[in-house]
């Protein structure tokens, strides 16, 4: 599925324009399509508004509006921010009177079980002028099913700021196309509710897309019968100090349960023995982090990671280059994000941050950067040739190139200490059976999210920990390779 942003579907709509479409058909077309996708959720004796706005968005709920009336649908639609300015909407206004329709005045005091905005859309700038920040407020405090027209009024299509937190509160969103950028971004993604895309028969097709099961599965290798541990390579991982065992232990779980043939962990004498009663199949380079910092790398390692339960440090700096310099697939994550001009390396460096290490990075606020995490991680990435994985909710994966993902799967019970240290385990066991780097990091990012949504069918987010990756990589993995 992809994601727009607003200069896009202009785009995309002047295209149609020129190929003999007009905006009056298109505006037909989606207001017939959010009446089919919104049947679902309204019974005909609901009391429902629809709020209409002076541009093309209030067009669409003209249209809906006949729709829903034409039905039988008990719907007011009104315009408490004036009449439409839009040329497009003028008319279907027009055609809406020639059906005998009504409209009727705007009247805060009246009731209704269903309220739908089609105040403002994808025309939005901010903030909100005093007369929307009234009617917005007036339905957040209704007690009724709130639904939103392409994106709630109070958010911007491609950024997340909502200034004074003034927008619709949506239950569900209908978004028209396909959904855009601040519906992943925050605090803008908390207003849309439950979102879907509604298609009004354009093409497809955006630099910017959300990570499907499907890709997902047909990209995670075949393990033939005659595949033997050095099929699926060696993982090396750097982790872990005496008194930060815990960080290795859960990388080497997220590693050894995601395919690596074999697995590395380059630690201290003391965490050695931690992780050997927890994963036993682990073997250890001891003193492992001067040990490469010397230059020492264990042989046939095809993919590795570093800084799982270490601190910044000159020698976890030092260690990060040896590696950057072998060519071997990287991971670098926790201790080891650090600043630094460039990261020259032979091969992928993929850095993990989550957004307060993004933050470290980049010198920029957490807020700006979850208000806009899509495009500074995409920034970052192409400006330093690496790929960033921004942790969060919607993890975001940006390649040099600027191909860009959004992670779908994941919930709150993520947001523990050591869950990333997992995650590291698991992309660098993935480079380790996967042929092509980027589906490994999508592939094992989409993995550890479905683990806690498995999770989740049976217990409470809130009591989800990350060593219960042990038994939750089996199945999410089975769910991945079943149909193979
Ligand atoms: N292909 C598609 O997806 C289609 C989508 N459609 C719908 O069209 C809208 C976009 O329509 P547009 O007319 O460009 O813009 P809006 O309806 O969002 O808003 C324009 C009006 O909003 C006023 N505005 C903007 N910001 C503010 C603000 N902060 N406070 C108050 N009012 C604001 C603006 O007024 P100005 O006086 O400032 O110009 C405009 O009146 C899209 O979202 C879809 O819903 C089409 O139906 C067809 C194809
Ligand atoms: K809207």
């Amino acid at each position: 599925m992809y994601i727009y942003r607003a200069d896009e579907i202009h785009q995309i709509d002047q295209q149609a324009l020129e190929q003999g479409f007009s905006l009056f058909s298109l505006m037909e077309i989606a207001g017939r399509e959010l009446f089919h996708k919104m049947k679902p959720l309204i019974k005909k004796d609901d009391r429902i508004i629809i709020l209409s706005g002076r541009g093309n968005n209030g067009g669409d709920g003209i249209v809906l509006s006949r729709y829903l009336r034409m039905a039988g649908y008990n719907v007011s639609l009104v315009f408490p921010l004036g009449r439409p300015k839009t040329e497009t909407a003028k008319q279907h206004l027009d055609y809406y009177f020639m059906q005998d329709e009504k409209v009727d005045e705007w009247n805060p005091n009246q009731v209704y079980d269903v309220i739908i905005d089609c105040l403002l859309g994808i025309g939005t700038t901010l903030p909100l002028r005093e007369n929307v920040k009234q009617v917005v407020s007036w339905s957040n405090e209704q007690d009724a099913l709130r639904i939103a027209v392409d994106i709630p009024t109070g958010v911007q299509a491609d950024h997340g700021h909502v200034p004074d937190g003034e927008a619709f509160l949506a239950d569900y969103s209908f978004s028209l196309h396909g959904v855009k950028r601040s519906t992943f971004l925050l605090p803008s993604g908390t207003y849309f509710g439950k979102t879907e895309s509604v298609s009004v028969g354009l093409k497809q097709g955006s630099d910017l897309s959300i990570i499907s099961k499907e890709s997902v599965r047909a990209t995670f290798p075949n393990r033939e019968v005659t595949s033997h541990k050095g099929t699926f390579g060696t993982s090396l991982i750097v982790a872990g100090t005496d008194h930060m065992p815990g960080s290795a232990v859960l990388a080497a779980i997220g590693a050894i349960r995601s395919g690596t043939g074999k697995l590395v962990m380059a630690t201290t004498d003391r965490v050695a023995s931690v992780i050997a009663s927890t994963v036993p199949e682990a073997t250890f380079l001891l003193n492992g982090l001067e040990r490469i910092c010397q230059g020492h790398i264990p042989e046939k390692i095809v993919a590795a990671g570093i800084g799982p339960g270490i601190e910044a440090s000159e020698s976890v700096k030092k260690a990060t280059e040896v590696l950057m310099e072998s060519g071997i697939p990287l991971v670098v994550d926790a201790g080891a994000i650090q600043k630094r001009n460039n990261w020259k390396a032979k091969g992928p460096v993929i850095l993990t941050p989550h957004p307060g290490e993004f933050s470290r990075l980049t010198g920029l606020s957490i807020e700006e950067i979850q208000a806009n995490r899509i495009e500074l991680a995409r920034h970052y990435a192409m400006h330093h040739h690496v790929t960033v994985v921004l942790k969060g909710k919607y993890t975001v994966i940006a390649f040099p190139d600027g191909e860009t993902y959004i992670n779908p799967t994941g919930n709150s019970g993520l947001a523990k200490g050591g869950s990333g240290d997992v995650l590291t385990g698991m992309i660098v066991s993935m480079l380790a059976t996967h042929d092509n780097y980027r589906d490994a990091v999508k592939n094992a990012v989409y993995v550890h999210g479905l683990c806690a949504n498995i999770w989740s069918e049976k217990y409470s987010e809130t009591s989800m920990v990350a060593s219960d990756f042990h038994r939750l990589l089996p199945l999410a993995l089975q769910r991945i390779e079943r149909n193979k």
